[in-house]
């Protein structure tokens, strides 16, 4: 499991970095489909809770040859059964464009917490790749343990949503910070305790 990363060391967060995690190629190929499939993103896809997201969004098609294989590659870099994931993400972050402070894992005193949960359950791990580096902004900061990542592209940031007992970890708060000049492009795979179906 997670071969050739390395650990950040936060005894809070179990917390990978991989870097060229993907090809140059492989980048280029996941924008251009993200700026072919872009929509808003809108606060009531997949959390339905407070979700504070400027960017745009895209369901990356599982047909799609280069998309099966990057998702295949993630699930097993992660260890993880293919069957346990969401449909792979994209997200494209124009200037002045952010992902507010969350968590991804499901709040439990949410209104919708059974709705998004009954099937699949929680989410467990967060796997993403930046696709480019923004010219200026856009890393990702995870405000508990003082940690910001920078976008590199190819890179990889991988954490677990649970805590050693399997209950949500507060500590990875974190937020895709507003872009400032230049545009960013990311990938976002998040597995579930049980099979979506
Ligand atoms: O774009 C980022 O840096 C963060 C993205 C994120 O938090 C997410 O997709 O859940
Ligand atoms: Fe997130």
């Amino acid at each position: 499991m997670f071969a050739q990363a390395q650990r950040v060391p936060s005894p809070r967060i179990e917390m990978f970095l991989r870097r060229d995690f993907l090809s140059p190629e492989e980048c280029a190929g996941l924008i251009a489909l993200i700026d072919a499939g872009r929509r808003p993103s809108t606060i009531t896809d997949d959390i339905g809770v407070a979700y504070y997201r400027t960017s745009e969004t895209c369901d990356l098609d599982r047909a799609d040859p280069l998309v099966a294989a990057i998702d295949a590659r993630l699930a097993a870099f992660a260890g993880l059964d293919p069957a346990l994931g969401e449909p792979l993400q994209g997200q494209r972050y124009a200037v002045g464009q952010e992902f507010r402070q969350h968590t991804d894992y499901f709040e439990e005193a949410s209104a919708d917490y059974h709705v998004h949960t009954a099937v699949a359950g929680q989410r467990t791990w967060t796997l993403m790749t930046y696709l480019n580096a923004p010219e200026a902004g856009g890393a990702t900061r995870f405000k508990v343990i003082d940690k910001i990542v920078q976008p590199e592209p190819g890179k990889l940031v991988a954490w677990n949503n649970r805590r050693p007992d399997g209950t949500p970890n507060p500590a990875t708060l974190h937020a895709g910070m507003k872009v400032r000049a230049g545009v960013k492009y990311v990938i976002t795979k998040w597995y579930r305790e049980r099979p979506l179906g």
